[in-house]
């Protein structure tokens, strides 16, 4: 209720706070070295950012300024890297407890790649059985449980539900990723969710990880892409399995934003006569 309110309160959040802060310089650090560089062809995107505060300084209600620079740069790094890594490390996880499947997804790879020295996303086309794994990783999984945060600008009605204006918006994602009216098998994992009856890849309208409408994710594309390529890289080059001895991979998530897979080892065992680059 009083968000200011938090700075003035002992607990571990100051922790939080602090180690913020020291974000917060490094990044202004590689704006001063890019500001150094001059105006030259923008190559990234604080340069690109840069460059469109200085095209509208004139506008007295540009949002183009440097505390936003350093902020959408936090966000980016917030929203991009846990996700996606989480995604992969569940991902395994799944290939190690769903042998078969690791190996049909192998099999696939192998017969479709044959000698290529490299992956690369136009495969997934040619790939629908493990483009479906790597979907119902993203359904069952559900790493981002719930959405980021909103509030409603004006009254509307949603399937004849009245939305006041002001009404804040918590998605959740979760029930729809695993809802039984929209999955066959909504608690277990099963690629067959995005597989027609001839094995051709299919979308459900329900896989809604990056939530939906104009505020879904938008570092979506690049996740996808990220999450296809190292994917089929690793199941192409090694084998996943539990450590000898090891009771099997545990699947109940620990909460830290995303939903996490539990601290555990598992052993990447290279795969024989596979193409390098
Ligand atoms: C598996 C990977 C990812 C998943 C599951 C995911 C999921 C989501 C979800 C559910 C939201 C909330 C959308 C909403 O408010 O309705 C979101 C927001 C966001 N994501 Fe992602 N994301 C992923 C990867 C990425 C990547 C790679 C980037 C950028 C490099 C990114 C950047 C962001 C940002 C900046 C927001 C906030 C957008 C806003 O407030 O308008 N995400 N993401």
């Amino acid at each position: 209720m009083f968000p200011w309110a938090l700075c003035h309160l002992p607990g571990p959040h100051k922790k939080l706070f602090r180690q913020l802060e020291g974000v917060r310089d490094f990044i202004r650090q590689e704006i001063s070295r890019h500001k150094l560089r001059g105006p030259e062809a923008p190559r990234d995107f604080i340069s690109c950012y840069l460059a469109q505060i200085t095209k509208a300084q004139d506008d007295p209600v540009s949002t183009f300024t440097e505390d936003n620079l350093i902020q959408v740069v936090i966000d980016l790094f917030l929203g991009g890297t846990d996700t996606t890594a989480t995604t992969l490390h569940r991902a395994l996880l799944y290939m190690v407890q769903h042998h078969a499947i690791q190996e049909r997804v192998q099999l696939e790879l192998d017969a479709v790649l044959g000698a290529a020295p490299a992956v690369c996303y136009e495969d997934r086309k040619r790939l629908p059985y493990t483009r479906a794994v790597l979907h119902e990783v993203q359904r069952l999984g559900s790493v981002v449980s719930v959405g980021v945060v909103h509030r409603c600008v004006t009254s509307t009605r949603v399937l004849g539900y009245p939305i006041p204006k002001g009404t804040i918006i918590l998605p959740n994602l979760a029930s729809v990723l695993h809802d039984p009216k929209c999955w066959e098998t909504p608690r277990q994992f099963n690629p067959g969710h995005f597989l027609d009856k001839d094995g051709n890849f299919t979308l459900n309208e329900a896989f809604l990880p990056f939530s939906a409408g104009h505020r879904m994710c938008p570092g979506d594309q690049l996740a996808r892409m990220e999450l296809f390529l190292t994917f089929a890289m690793l199941l192409r080059t090694f084998e996943f399995q539990m450590a000898e001895g090891s009771p099997g991979p545990r699947l109940e998530y620990v909460f830290g934003g995303t939903l996490q897979p539990q601290p555990q080892k598992i052993c990447a065992v290279p795969r024989p006569h596979v193409p390098g680059p």
